[in-house]
């Protein structure tokens, strides 16, 4: 098929792993996405805090969406793909078979997923070392990292699990992985979750301290000891049985991996705003913060020089944008907990009803009834009785505290649908707020941020992005200069 300059078209298949579900995307060499297909990956809680996930499950997504969109396409003209995923932990053994990383033995259950808090006295310990490494994950490290899940399975599933253990990956390394065979780990992963350094590598002190001295006489070999930058083609590119499971030519180029959230700030952080009379049209990429929200919400800031900001993740070299420092702030639960205040709300059933019977999205619906109910009054005024301290699965920034739990104050005995809509509000307003925090808190670090990027499932939301420029807008200074871009990806 040729474009209309009449040049052969190339295409490029993106697979975006999420929380609730895979995601692909056809584009062509100009960027044009030209098909998108989406399909639920199972997720299980076997106890509260615990969250675990199956690798052959989400590979398996990844196939069923891949081949939806290349359907009709010639093969021949396909010439890559690549992978991004949430920073969730996968475990095989020697021979690269699923390992349980759960009491019962499931080894279905090879994932300990990156919002399982079950690691809680390992990362305690971890910190309490005050190690250097630290000072590059904003001074705290998370629970979320892997460090403290690797220590948990080391103590707790010693015979079943570490003892028989090959290969630790971040769930977007095993799927450059799977698709090549090739074992390399992406910068990007390394260095967010795994304290590997873009300068010096790895730290063998660092794993010595904390227990973990068995990967360091390993050479680093179970979790990785050759790195590549994020986007680098990865050895003979797509294996021949990849190739059929994904319904795509062998030997086609694979990319390094990023994390899903790295993904989404590098699409959109650089985004062409020209023509578009926003004020930040002319200005520095680091006056941009890319806000991924989706399950989380992951709020990506760059820097020419390295800027240590308390209780918000990095500096991070050539993590997320090549050449550039990265800061990473986080609220671990956004969409997530939206979804728990709705759902879990009393008049949620006549709300899912109503919806339904507008062919409308629950949030869209409770969007409209917010207004119906405002009067006169703007929107964001309906909750003024009514507050929410949005940290139910503790604060990751800037706080770095994940004991924190979750807050709703103005209650009354009613709880009809009037009701459900205004706490939905105000928990919007609550995450609009953490956002402000995390965005004072790079400020007062050294950060000059005059706009918010938005993407990922939450910027389908008008009330979220709007709450987004209404409350960090008034965050002291020239309201004219805050904005936020929404890009859905
Ligand atoms: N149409 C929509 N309108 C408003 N919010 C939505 C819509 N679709 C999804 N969401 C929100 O987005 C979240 C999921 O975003 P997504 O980017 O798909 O997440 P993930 O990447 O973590 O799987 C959900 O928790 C939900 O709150
Ligand atoms: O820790 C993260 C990135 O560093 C993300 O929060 C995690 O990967 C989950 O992402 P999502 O909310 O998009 O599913």
């Amino acid at each position: 098929m040729l474009g209309d300059n009449q040049e052969p078209q190339h295409y490029y298949v993106g697979v975006d792993v999420g929380t609730g579900s895979v995601r692909a995307a056809l584009v062509d060499q100009g960027g044009v996405l030209l098909a998108f297909a989406d399909q639920p990956i199972k997720r299980w809680e076997p106890q509260f805090n615990h969250h675990e996930q199956s690798s052959e499950d989400i590979w398996a997504a990844c196939c069923v969406v891949t081949k939806k969109v290349v359907q009709g396409i010639d093969s021949n003209q396909i010439r890559g793909i690549g992978f991004d995923a949430t920073c969730s932990l996968v475990v095989l053994d020697k021979q690269f078979h699923p390992l349980p990383v759960n009491h019962e033995g499931d080894s279905h259950r090879n994932i300990i997923m990156w919002l399982d808090h079950r690691a809680v006295s390992q990362v305690q310990r971890i910190n309490e070392t005050k190690h250097k490494v630290l000072q590059y994950v904003g001074g705290v490290m998370s629970v979320e990292m892997q460090a403290p899940k690797l220590l948990w399975l080391k103590e707790k599933l010693r015979e079943t699990c570490w003892n028989k253990a090959g290969h630790f990956f971040d769930l977007p390394d095993f799927l450059s992985w799977k698709a090549t065979g090739v074992t390399a780990r992406s910068l990007c992963s390394l260095v967010c979750k795994w304290t590997y350094s873009a300068e010096d590598g790895w730290d063998d002190s660092f794993w010595k301290m904390i227990g973990l001295e068995d990967l360091v006489a390993d050479n680093y070999s179970k979790i990785g000891n050759q790195v590549l930058p994020p986007g680098a083609s990865l050895g003979n590119g797509l294996t021949p049985e990849a190739a059929k499971d994904l319904g795509l030519p062998a030997g086609i180029a694979v990319a390094a991996s990023l994390i899903d959230a790295h993904a989404g700030g590098l699409g959109v952080i650089g985004a062409d705003v020209r023509g578009h009379s926003l004020a930040c049209e002319g200005q520095p990429v680091t006056s941009r913060l890319a806000v991924i929200c989706g399950t989380s919400s992951c709020h990506m800031g760059i820097s020419q020089g390295p800027i240590f900001v308390p209780g918000v993740w990095g500096p991070y070299f050539s993590a997320m944008i090549p050449g550039f420092w990265l800061n990473e702030g986080g609220q671990s639960v956004t969409g997530g907990l939206l979804d728990h205040m709705v759902q879990g709300h009393a008049a949620f059933p006549e709300l899912q009803a109503r919806a339904t019977a507008r062919c409308q999205s629950v949030y869209a619906y409770l969007n409209s009834h917010l207004d119906l109910i405002k009067k006169a009054q703007p929107v964001g005024f309906l909750t003024v009785d009514l507050h929410v301290w949005p940290d139910f699965h503790g604060n990751r920034s800037p706080l770095a505290d994940l004991t924190l739990k979750g807050m709703v104050t103005g209650l009354k005995l009613s709880q009809d649908l009037d009701d459900l809509a205004i706490l939905y509000l105000a928990t919007v307003q609550a995450i609009a707020f953490g956002t402000r925090l995390i965005v004072e808190a790079m400020e007062a670090a050294g950060h000059s941020i005059s706009t918010l990027f938005l993407c990922g499932g939450l910027s389908k939301n008008p009330l979220f992005v709007q709450m987004h420029a209404d409350i960090t807008g008034g965050n002291g200074k020239n309201e004219q200069s805050w904005e936020s871009c929404v890009s859905q990806t």
